[in-house]
């Protein structure tokens, strides 16, 4: 292989959104990039993640829609999925998508693209498949893994991770989720939308746990209604399986230990980092204690020409995350200025249905009265929600001093939607007074967040000293039109 421009400007290592984003990112800044994929180029987003988990879902919540069309006087009959076909659309979603990160696409934005494994053999230097490459700066955009964590028998058993998932050829008749997080709750919500029989065990009090309570509430009811078996609180103790066979989880909550006998096991706890075989140490790149590659807020490693962006960062592991930064960390590199990674709105929407989309500060565990608080508009009173028959969200804002909003929740059919318009108030410091003076359309689920800020609104009209002003000048303007 002759690598043409060495040493480059950047060398990218891994080719998913991160080092995608960040290669054609540096190209187009005039750099001279190469990047270095070992795999297929486009990402665990793209073969494993984000693209196939919503094709799925979406032919799954076309079966639920089907079967619940009756509430509105449209009667479905037979209702049946064809597993088989569902993959298909998953996979020709995939084809759709694909063209994007191709090694084409990429060498058409003036990317070099090198198939192989990339290990780090000095800062300023890697090896791939025995030749040395040279860089001024490099990215490392490796990703992670899913983890199967150390429960006894689980790793015998060889279970389904959100990569092996994909080549199921039929639907397990018995599926037993472990992890109530992102992936358990879509995978296991689609799943049971298509005919599984599932079982979703979750170590935390409850599922979702890094959202609003009420919103884990809403999910969970949908799943218990959608036929899953949700057991949060409760541990997986051990498995008893051997690889592609059914097999038993033995669980652990407060009350003892129960068997749950699957045809398939999916786990689903969590990603590690992809440092193995990077060779970090001769490169000089330190990782923090749960081995996420440590960067800094300009997403430089501890080798000054080294950085890092997406999954392989402590950072949140999101798509939109991943792109972000690597175009920030490719720009830092390649022009040497010093732009910073912002969390102050980074948004995040379980697609889960109903969907929960979130930003901000939290918008639970706020005491009443004191700042920040929050307001909410139930859905039940969102005139579109009732057109659909999809009364059961919410949409919640978290405010601060002055009503500045500091956070959203919103739970419902395209929350994740109806989620931007709160990230763009976080992000520019807007109050409850900017939304809700701005005209939203009706009728549409946005009125969930516009009706919130408008109630906030209102109740500061409501105030005794605002009232009491209001209604003088209402009676000054009484005595003068009476004159
Ligand atoms: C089931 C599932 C659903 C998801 N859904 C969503 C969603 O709806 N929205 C969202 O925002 N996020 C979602 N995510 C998360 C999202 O997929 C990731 O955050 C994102 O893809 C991370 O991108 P990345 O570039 O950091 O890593 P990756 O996409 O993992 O890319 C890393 C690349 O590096 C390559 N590589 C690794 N080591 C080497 C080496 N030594 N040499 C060369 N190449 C190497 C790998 O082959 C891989 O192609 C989902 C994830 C999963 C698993
Ligand atoms: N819609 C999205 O944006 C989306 C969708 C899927 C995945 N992702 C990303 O992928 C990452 C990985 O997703 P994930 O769902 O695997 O992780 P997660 O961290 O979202 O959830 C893992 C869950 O497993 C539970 N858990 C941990 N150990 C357990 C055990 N031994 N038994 C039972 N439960 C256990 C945890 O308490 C947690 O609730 C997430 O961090 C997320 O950022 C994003």
């Amino acid at each position: 292989m002759t690598a043409p421009h060495q040493p480059w400007d950047l060398l990218v290592v891994g080719g998913g959104t991160a080092g995608i984003v960040a290669a054609k990112t540096a190209a187009r800044l005039g750099a001279r990039v190469a990047l270095v994929e070992r795999d297929r180029t486009g990402g665990d987003c793209l073969w494993t993640g984000c693209v196939p988990s919503k094709a799925l879902l979406a032919a799954a919540g076309r079966a639920a829609e089907a079967r619940r069309a009756a509430t509105l006087g449209v009667h479905v009959s037979g209702v049946e999925t064809d597993f088989p076909g569902v993959m298909r659309h998953v996979r020709s979603t995939i084809a759709a998508i694909e063209p994007q990160d191709t090694p084409e696409a990429l060498t058409a934005a003036g990317v070099h693209v090198i198939h192989g494994d990339a290990v780090f053999t000095g800062p300023t230097s890697v090896e791939v498949a025995g030749d040395r490459i040279d860089f001024h700066h490099a990215l490392i955009a490796t990703g992670g893994q899913p983890l199967v964590p150390p429960v006894p028998g689980l790793a015998e058993a060889d279970p389904l991770t959100s990569d092996s998932v994909w080549n199921l050829e039929s639907l397990p008749h018995r599926l037993v989720v472990m992890g109530g997080g992102s992936i358990g709750c879509e995978l296991g919500q689609a799943f049971a939308r298509l005919g599984s029989r599932v079982t979703l065990v979750e170590a935390l009090p409850r599922l979702l746990p890094r959202e609003d309570p009420d919103a884990a509430a809403l999910v969970h009811g949908t799943l218990e209604h959608d036929g899953v078996e949700a057991l949060a609180g409760t541990r997986a103790v051990a498995v008893r399986g051997r690889p592609g066979e059914a097999g038993e989880l033995v669980v652990d909550d407060d009350s003892g230990e129960r068997v749950l006998p699957y045809d398939a096991l999916l786990v689903a706890v969590g990603r590690r980092p992809g440092t193995g075989g990077l060779g970090l140490d001769a490169a000089g790149v330190d990782l923090e204690p749960r081995g996420f590659v440590t960067v800094d807020p300009q997403l430089r490693t501890s080798s000054a020409r080294i950085w890092a962006a997406g999954d392989v960062t402590p950072h949140p592991q999101f798509t939109h995350v991943a792109g972000v930064h690597g175009s920030l960390a490719a720009s830092n590199a390649v022009l040497g200025v010093r732009r910073r990674v912002d969390f102050s709105a980074v948004p995040r929407v379980t697609f889960t249905d109903p969907e929960v989309a979130a930003v901000g500060a939290p918008t639970w565990a706020h005491d009443g009265g004191a700042e920040p608080r929050t307001v909410t508009r139930q859905h039940v009173d969102v005139d579109r929600a009732q057109a659909e028959s999809r009364t059961g969200g919410f949409s919640r804002l978290t405010l601060g001093v002055r009503g500045r909003v500091l956070g959203g929740t919103v739970v419902g059919p395209r929350a994740g939607e109806s989620l931007a318009e709160v990230t763009l108030a976080v992000r520019k410091g807007l109050t409850a007074t900017d939304l809700a003076g701005t005209t939203h359309p009706y009728p549409t689920y946005g009125d969930g967040v516009w009706n919130a800020a408008i109630s906030e609104v209102q109740s500061r009209l409501a105030a005794p000293t605002t009232r009491w002003l209001l209604t003088r000048l209402v009676a000054l303007r009484r005595a003068w039109s009476s004159r």
